[in-house]
Protein backbone atom coordinates (compact mmCIF):
# COMPACT_ATOMS: atom_id res chain seq x y z
CA UNK A 1 0.00 0.00 0.00
CA UNK A 2 1.52 3.57 -0.87
CA UNK A 3 2.60 5.08 2.15
CA UNK A 4 1.46 9.12 2.68
CA UNK A 5 4.50 11.00 4.10
CA UNK A 6 4.08 15.00 4.84
CA UNK A 7 7.13 16.99 5.72
CA UNK A 8 6.93 20.68 6.74
CA UNK A 9 10.04 22.67 5.77
CA UNK A 10 10.66 20.26 3.28
CA UNK A 11 12.39 22.69 0.61
CA UNK A 12 15.92 22.96 2.21
CA UNK A 13 18.13 21.70 4.51
CA UNK A 14 17.05 18.63 6.49
CA UNK A 15 13.84 18.77 5.23
CA UNK A 16 15.07 18.10 1.48
CA UNK A 17 17.42 15.74 2.63
CA UNK A 18 14.80 13.53 4.49
CA UNK A 19 12.86 13.56 1.30
CA UNK A 20 15.88 12.28 -0.48
CA UNK A 21 16.42 9.27 2.06
CA UNK A 22 12.65 8.61 1.97
CA UNK A 23 12.36 8.10 -1.69
CA UNK A 24 15.31 6.14 -1.71
CA UNK A 25 14.08 3.73 1.04
CA UNK A 26 10.66 3.37 -0.84
CA UNK A 27 9.99 4.61 -4.19
CA UNK A 28 6.19 3.82 -4.04
CA UNK A 29 5.88 6.34 -0.84
CA UNK A 30 3.40 9.71 -1.46
CA UNK A 31 5.70 12.55 -0.35
CA UNK A 32 3.95 15.65 0.66
CA UNK A 33 6.37 18.84 0.86
CA UNK A 34 4.44 21.27 3.11
CA UNK A 35 6.52 24.91 2.65
CA UNK A 36 5.40 28.35 2.80
CA UNK A 37 7.32 29.46 -0.50
CA UNK A 38 5.33 27.69 -3.54
CA UNK A 39 8.78 28.80 -5.65
CA UNK A 40 11.13 27.43 -3.23
CA UNK A 41 8.74 24.00 -2.85
CA UNK A 42 8.89 23.85 -6.62
CA UNK A 43 12.70 24.01 -7.11
CA UNK A 44 12.66 21.48 -4.16
CA UNK A 45 10.13 19.25 -6.44
CA UNK A 46 12.61 19.28 -9.49
CA UNK A 47 15.04 18.48 -7.65
CA UNK A 48 13.66 15.11 -5.66
CA UNK A 49 12.43 14.46 -9.63
CA UNK A 50 15.84 14.55 -11.15
CA UNK A 51 17.05 12.14 -8.44
CA UNK A 52 13.93 9.98 -8.51
CA UNK A 53 12.01 9.97 -12.17
CA UNK A 54 8.46 8.35 -10.98
CA UNK A 55 8.57 9.67 -7.46
CA UNK A 56 5.35 10.69 -6.25
CA UNK A 57 5.37 14.47 -5.14
CA UNK A 58 2.58 16.93 -4.10
CA UNK A 59 3.35 20.34 -2.76
CA UNK A 60 1.24 21.94 0.00
CA UNK A 61 1.16 25.37 1.13
CA UNK A 62 1.87 26.37 4.46
CA UNK A 63 3.14 28.94 6.46
CA UNK A 64 3.17 27.18 9.79
CA UNK A 65 3.49 30.74 11.40
CA UNK A 66 0.36 31.42 10.58
CA UNK A 67 -3.08 30.26 12.01
CA UNK A 68 -5.02 30.94 8.46
CA UNK A 69 -2.73 29.66 6.43
CA UNK A 70 -2.67 26.09 8.81
CA UNK A 71 -6.01 25.71 9.07
CA UNK A 72 -6.47 26.32 5.37
CA UNK A 73 -3.60 23.94 4.11
CA UNK A 74 -5.28 21.13 6.82
CA UNK A 75 -8.77 21.09 4.97
CA UNK A 76 -6.55 21.02 1.76
CA UNK A 77 -5.30 17.98 2.96
CA UNK A 78 -8.37 16.12 4.36
CA UNK A 79 -9.36 16.88 0.95
CA UNK A 80 -6.56 15.30 -0.69
CA UNK A 81 -5.87 12.21 1.95
CA UNK A 82 -7.34 10.06 3.39
CA UNK A 83 -4.61 9.16 5.99
CA UNK A 84 -0.81 10.35 6.54
CA UNK A 85 0.67 7.58 7.28
CA UNK A 86 3.91 9.95 8.62
CA UNK A 87 3.54 13.84 9.83
CA UNK A 88 7.49 15.07 10.50
CA UNK A 89 7.43 18.55 11.88
CA UNK A 90 10.58 20.04 10.46
CA UNK A 91 10.15 23.30 9.96
CA UNK A 92 12.06 26.01 11.91
CA UNK A 93 12.94 29.38 12.56
CA UNK A 94 15.78 31.17 14.66
CA UNK A 95 15.61 34.62 13.54
CA UNK A 96 18.40 37.36 14.58
CA UNK A 97 20.61 34.95 16.00
CA UNK A 98 23.74 36.36 18.12
CA UNK A 99 26.58 34.64 18.95
CA UNK A 100 27.86 36.03 22.88
CA UNK A 101 32.10 35.68 21.58
CA UNK A 102 33.39 36.01 25.39
CA UNK A 103 30.84 33.57 26.46
CA UNK A 104 32.23 31.14 23.88
CA UNK A 105 36.13 32.13 24.30
CA UNK A 106 35.48 31.60 27.91
CA UNK A 107 33.86 28.26 26.66
CA UNK A 108 36.71 26.96 25.10
CA UNK A 109 38.77 26.79 28.16
CA UNK A 110 36.53 25.19 30.20
CA UNK A 111 35.48 21.88 31.11
CA UNK A 112 31.90 22.10 29.12
CA UNK A 113 33.61 23.13 26.03
CA UNK A 114 32.52 19.25 24.55
CA UNK A 115 28.94 20.23 26.04
CA UNK A 116 29.23 23.82 24.75
CA UNK A 117 29.86 22.19 21.01
CA UNK A 118 27.07 20.16 21.28
CA UNK A 119 24.41 22.14 22.37
CA UNK A 120 25.85 25.92 22.63
CA UNK A 121 24.51 26.51 25.61
CA UNK A 122 25.28 29.72 27.34
CA UNK A 123 26.77 31.38 24.14
CA UNK A 124 23.60 32.02 21.61
CA UNK A 125 20.52 34.33 21.94
CA UNK A 126 18.10 35.31 19.67
CA UNK A 127 15.79 38.42 19.25
CA UNK A 128 11.72 37.31 18.67
CA UNK A 129 9.13 39.70 17.66
CA UNK A 130 5.01 39.01 17.95
CA UNK A 131 3.46 38.02 14.30
CA UNK A 132 0.44 39.06 13.09
CA UNK A 133 -1.70 36.38 14.48
CA UNK A 134 -0.07 38.70 17.97
CA UNK A 135 1.62 34.82 19.05
CA UNK A 136 5.76 35.57 19.41
CA UNK A 137 6.86 34.11 16.13
CA UNK A 138 9.70 31.05 17.16
CA UNK A 139 7.18 29.98 19.09
CA UNK A 140 4.36 29.96 16.57
CA UNK A 141 6.50 28.56 14.05
CA UNK A 142 8.50 25.98 16.05
CA UNK A 143 5.78 24.79 18.05
CA UNK A 144 2.10 26.22 18.47
CA UNK A 145 1.79 25.93 14.08
CA UNK A 146 2.93 22.44 14.13
CA UNK A 147 0.04 21.66 17.30
CA UNK A 148 -2.40 23.37 15.27
CA UNK A 149 -1.86 21.36 12.30
CA UNK A 150 -2.09 17.82 14.64
CA UNK A 151 -4.87 18.73 15.93
CA UNK A 152 -6.68 19.66 12.63
CA UNK A 153 -5.30 16.53 11.24
CA UNK A 154 -5.28 14.08 13.93
CA UNK A 155 -7.84 11.67 12.78
CA UNK A 156 -6.47 10.60 9.82
CA UNK A 157 -2.41 10.78 11.68
CA UNK A 158 -0.53 7.76 13.33
CA UNK A 159 3.23 9.04 13.59
CA UNK A 160 4.65 12.10 14.58
CA UNK A 161 8.14 12.97 14.25
CA UNK A 162 9.49 16.32 15.64
CA UNK A 163 12.40 18.07 14.62
CA UNK A 164 13.93 19.30 18.39
CA UNK A 165 17.47 20.30 19.18
CA UNK A 166 20.36 20.06 21.66
CA UNK A 167 19.82 23.09 22.24
CA UNK A 168 16.40 22.50 23.93
CA UNK A 169 17.07 23.73 27.39
CA UNK A 170 14.65 23.36 30.44
CA UNK A 171 16.12 26.16 31.99
CA UNK A 172 15.27 28.22 29.03
CA UNK A 173 11.64 27.46 29.29
CA UNK A 174 9.13 28.78 31.72
CA UNK A 175 5.43 27.14 31.82
CA UNK A 176 4.31 31.08 32.78
CA UNK A 177 5.93 32.53 29.70
CA UNK A 178 5.38 29.64 27.34
CA UNK A 179 6.08 31.97 24.34
CA UNK A 180 9.22 33.27 25.81
CA UNK A 181 8.08 36.31 25.52
CA UNK A 182 10.72 38.03 28.24
CA UNK A 183 13.52 36.26 27.46
CA UNK A 184 16.34 36.29 24.69
CA UNK A 185 16.49 31.85 23.92
CA UNK A 186 13.11 31.78 21.84
CA UNK A 187 14.60 28.91 20.09
CA UNK A 188 15.83 26.63 23.18
CA UNK A 189 12.24 27.38 24.86
CA UNK A 190 10.76 25.89 21.81
CA UNK A 191 12.76 23.49 21.31
CA UNK A 192 12.29 22.12 25.12
CA UNK A 193 8.62 22.63 24.28
CA UNK A 194 8.27 21.06 21.32
CA UNK A 195 9.62 18.06 23.41
CA UNK A 196 7.48 18.16 26.35
CA UNK A 197 4.82 18.57 24.03
CA UNK A 198 5.72 15.13 21.97
CA UNK A 199 6.00 12.95 25.17
CA UNK A 200 1.99 14.66 26.11
CA UNK A 201 0.99 13.76 23.10
CA UNK A 202 2.23 10.17 23.90
CA UNK A 203 0.69 10.09 26.96
CA UNK A 204 -2.63 11.37 25.44
CA UNK A 205 -2.78 9.73 22.40
CA UNK A 206 -0.88 6.25 22.22
CA UNK A 207 -3.94 4.52 23.31
CA UNK A 208 -5.63 5.93 20.15
CA UNK A 209 -2.82 4.45 18.20
CA UNK A 210 -1.03 7.71 17.22
CA UNK A 211 2.80 8.17 18.48
CA UNK A 212 4.81 10.64 18.62
CA UNK A 213 9.02 10.69 19.12
CA UNK A 214 12.00 13.26 18.84
CA UNK A 215 14.93 13.86 17.35
CA UNK A 216 18.17 15.98 17.48
CA UNK A 217 19.82 16.28 13.64
CA UNK A 218 23.23 17.53 15.55
CA UNK A 219 24.80 20.30 14.45
CA UNK A 220 24.78 20.64 10.30
CA UNK A 221 25.12 23.59 7.27
CA UNK A 222 21.85 24.56 6.48
CA UNK A 223 20.26 28.14 6.15
CA UNK A 224 19.72 28.00 9.54
CA UNK A 225 23.59 27.91 10.65
CA UNK A 226 24.42 30.54 8.06
CA UNK A 227 22.14 32.57 9.58
CA UNK A 228 24.37 32.42 12.62
CA UNK A 229 27.95 32.66 10.98
CA UNK A 230 28.13 33.62 7.50
CA UNK A 231 28.92 30.79 4.93
CA UNK A 232 32.31 31.70 3.81
CA UNK A 233 33.09 31.76 7.54
CA UNK A 234 31.57 27.96 8.19
CA UNK A 235 34.02 27.39 5.24
CA UNK A 236 36.75 28.37 6.39
CA UNK A 237 36.72 26.59 9.86
CA UNK A 238 35.50 23.36 8.18
CA UNK A 239 38.80 21.78 8.69
CA UNK A 240 38.45 22.68 12.72
CA UNK A 241 34.99 20.90 12.36
CA UNK A 242 35.84 17.75 11.13
CA UNK A 243 38.79 17.90 13.79
CA UNK A 244 35.69 18.32 16.51
CA UNK A 245 33.97 15.94 15.13
CA UNK A 246 36.41 13.38 16.63
CA UNK A 247 35.29 14.49 19.96
CA UNK A 248 31.74 15.09 19.64
CA UNK A 249 29.26 12.80 17.62
CA UNK A 250 27.25 15.99 17.35
CA UNK A 251 28.99 17.22 14.43
CA UNK A 252 26.89 15.80 11.92
CA UNK A 253 27.40 18.53 9.59
CA UNK A 254 25.66 17.47 6.23
CA UNK A 255 21.64 17.44 6.06
CA UNK A 256 22.45 13.93 4.75
CA UNK A 257 23.71 12.93 8.10
CA UNK A 258 21.34 15.05 9.86
CA UNK A 259 18.61 13.37 8.36
CA UNK A 260 19.51 10.34 9.90
CA UNK A 261 17.46 9.50 13.12
CA UNK A 262 14.74 11.09 10.96
CA UNK A 263 14.79 8.11 8.37
CA UNK A 264 15.90 5.50 11.19
CA UNK A 265 12.46 6.08 13.14
CA UNK A 266 10.47 5.67 9.81
CA UNK A 267 12.11 2.63 9.80
CA UNK A 268 10.84 1.55 13.39
CA UNK A 269 7.71 0.00 15.22
CA UNK A 270 6.28 2.75 17.31
CA UNK A 271 5.66 0.58 19.96
CA UNK A 272 9.35 -0.30 20.67
CA UNK A 273 10.43 3.40 20.58
CA UNK A 274 10.27 5.12 24.34
CA UNK A 275 8.16 8.24 24.60
CA UNK A 276 11.37 9.81 27.21
CA UNK A 277 14.18 9.62 24.81
CA UNK A 278 15.11 11.67 21.87
CA UNK A 279 16.72 10.15 18.97
CA UNK A 280 20.13 11.98 18.15
CA UNK A 281 21.50 11.80 14.58
CA UNK A 282 25.23 11.28 15.39
CA UNK A 283 28.48 10.93 13.07
CA UNK A 284 31.72 9.40 13.96
CA UNK A 285 35.19 10.65 13.48
CA UNK A 286 35.29 8.24 10.57
CA UNK A 287 32.32 9.44 9.29
CA UNK A 288 29.85 6.49 10.05
CA UNK A 289 26.21 7.76 10.47
CA UNK A 290 23.91 6.08 13.94
CA UNK A 291 21.04 7.04 15.72
CA UNK A 292 21.70 7.01 19.35
CA UNK A 293 18.27 7.81 22.17
CA UNK A 294 19.32 9.67 24.87
CA UNK A 295 16.81 10.55 28.11
CA UNK A 296 15.54 13.84 27.89
CA UNK A 297 14.81 16.13 31.28
CA UNK A 298 11.20 16.08 31.29
CA UNK A 299 8.27 15.85 33.81
CA UNK A 300 5.61 13.95 32.65
CA UNK A 301 2.89 16.27 35.27
CA UNK A 302 4.66 19.51 33.10
CA UNK A 303 3.77 17.99 29.84
CA UNK A 304 0.43 17.27 30.44
CA UNK A 305 0.21 21.25 31.86
CA UNK A 306 1.93 22.24 28.03
CA UNK A 307 -0.58 20.26 26.45
CA UNK A 308 -3.92 21.70 28.54
CA UNK A 309 -2.63 25.75 28.01
CA UNK A 310 -2.15 24.70 24.32
CA UNK A 311 -5.62 23.90 24.42
CA UNK A 312 -6.22 27.14 25.72
CA UNK A 313 -4.31 29.08 23.60
CA UNK A 314 -5.98 26.87 20.41
CA UNK A 315 -9.72 28.25 21.54
CA UNK A 316 -8.38 31.62 21.77
CA UNK A 317 -7.02 32.11 18.55
CA UNK A 318 -10.24 30.10 16.75
CA UNK A 319 -12.39 32.60 18.85
CA UNK A 320 -10.03 35.60 17.45
CA UNK A 321 -10.04 34.90 14.23
CA UNK A 322 -13.94 33.64 13.90
CA UNK A 323 -14.38 37.10 15.39
CA UNK A 324 -12.52 38.89 12.78
CA UNK A 325 -14.08 36.94 9.98
CA UNK A 326 -17.30 37.79 11.38
CA UNK A 327 -16.49 41.46 10.94
CA UNK A 328 -14.90 41.02 7.94
CA UNK A 329 -18.10 39.70 6.79
CA UNK A 330 -20.29 42.71 8.49
CA UNK A 331 -18.33 45.07 6.77
CA UNK A 332 -18.52 43.09 3.02
CA UNK A 333 -22.22 43.39 3.69
CA UNK A 334 -22.06 46.90 4.77
CA UNK A 335 -20.16 48.25 2.42
CA UNK A 336 -22.79 46.06 -0.16
CA UNK A 337 -25.66 47.66 0.79
CA UNK A 338 -23.49 51.13 0.72
CA UNK A 339 -22.65 50.26 -2.86
CA UNK A 340 -26.31 49.01 -3.80
CA UNK A 341 -27.76 53.01 -2.36
CA UNK A 342 -25.21 55.01 -4.11
N1 LIG B 1 20.86 23.05 11.25
C1 LIG B 1 21.05 22.62 12.47
O1 LIG B 1 22.20 22.55 12.95
C2 LIG B 1 19.90 22.20 13.31
C3 LIG B 1 18.60 22.34 12.88
N2 LIG B 1 17.57 21.92 13.69
C4 LIG B 1 16.19 22.01 13.25
O2 LIG B 1 16.05 21.39 12.00
C5 LIG B 1 14.88 21.88 11.36
C6 LIG B 1 15.21 22.15 9.91
O3 LIG B 1 16.12 23.23 9.85
P1 LIG B 1 17.36 23.27 8.86
O4 LIG B 1 17.21 22.27 7.80
O5 LIG B 1 18.57 23.27 9.68
O6 LIG B 1 17.25 24.75 8.31
P2 LIG B 1 16.62 25.33 6.95
O7 LIG B 1 16.52 26.78 7.18
O8 LIG B 1 17.38 24.84 5.79
O9 LIG B 1 15.20 24.65 6.91
C7 LIG B 1 14.10 25.15 7.61
C8 LIG B 1 12.89 24.85 6.78
O10 LIG B 1 11.75 25.30 7.52
C9 LIG B 1 11.00 26.13 6.67
N3 LIG B 1 10.21 27.11 7.40
C10 LIG B 1 10.64 28.07 8.23
N4 LIG B 1 9.61 28.79 8.67
C11 LIG B 1 8.49 28.26 8.11
C12 LIG B 1 7.13 28.57 8.16
N5 LIG B 1 6.66 29.60 8.87
N6 LIG B 1 6.27 27.80 7.47
C13 LIG B 1 6.70 26.76 6.72
N7 LIG B 1 7.99 26.45 6.61
C14 LIG B 1 8.88 27.19 7.30
C15 LIG B 1 12.01 26.79 5.75
O11 LIG B 1 11.36 27.33 4.63
P3 LIG B 1 12.00 28.58 3.81
O12 LIG B 1 13.04 27.99 2.89
O13 LIG B 1 10.84 29.15 3.11
O14 LIG B 1 12.61 29.49 4.82
C16 LIG B 1 12.89 25.60 5.46
O15 LIG B 1 12.33 24.80 4.46
C17 LIG B 1 14.46 23.12 12.15
O16 LIG B 1 13.37 22.79 12.95
C18 LIG B 1 15.67 23.42 13.01
O17 LIG B 1 15.33 24.05 14.19
C19 LIG B 1 17.81 21.37 14.91
C20 LIG B 1 19.07 21.23 15.37
C21 LIG B 1 20.22 21.63 14.60
C1 LIG C 1 35.16 26.64 15.86
C2 LIG C 1 33.70 26.54 15.74
C3 LIG C 1 33.14 25.25 15.34
C4 LIG C 1 32.95 27.62 15.98
C5 LIG C 1 31.48 27.65 15.91
C6 LIG C 1 30.89 28.14 17.20
C7 LIG C 1 29.37 28.24 17.18
C8 LIG C 1 28.91 29.11 16.04
C9 LIG C 1 28.72 26.85 17.16
C10 LIG C 1 29.15 26.01 18.36
C11 LIG C 1 27.99 25.13 18.75
C12 LIG C 1 27.00 25.31 17.63
C13 LIG C 1 25.59 24.85 17.70
C14 LIG C 1 24.60 25.49 16.97
C15 LIG C 1 24.91 26.70 16.16
C16 LIG C 1 26.40 27.00 15.97
C17 LIG C 1 27.17 26.79 17.26
C18 LIG C 1 26.64 27.75 18.29
C19 LIG C 1 23.13 25.09 17.09
C20 LIG C 1 22.52 26.01 18.11
C21 LIG C 1 22.37 25.27 15.78
C22 LIG C 1 20.92 24.95 15.91
C23 LIG C 1 20.57 23.89 16.87
O1 LIG C 1 19.40 23.53 16.92
C24 LIG C 1 21.55 23.27 17.78
C25 LIG C 1 22.99 23.62 17.48
C26 LIG C 1 23.88 23.30 18.70
C27 LIG C 1 25.32 23.60 18.46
Amino acid sequence: MERVVLITGANSGIGLALCERLLTEDSQLRLCLACRNMQRAEAARSALLTSHSNAHVDLLQLDVGSVQSVLSAAQEVKARYNRIDFLYLNAGIMPNPQLDLNAFFKGLFSRNVVRMFATAEGILTQQDRLNSDGLQEVFATNLFGHFLLIRELEPLLSRLVWTSSSNARRSAFSMEDMQHREGRESYSSSKYASDMLSLALNRQKNSQGLFSSVICPGLVMTNLTYGILPSFFWTLIMPVMWLIRIFTNTFTLTPHNGAEALHWLFLQNPESLDPRAKYHSLTSGLGTNYTQPRQMDIDEGASDVLYSKLLELEKEVRRKLSEENADEEMSAVKYGLLTLQT
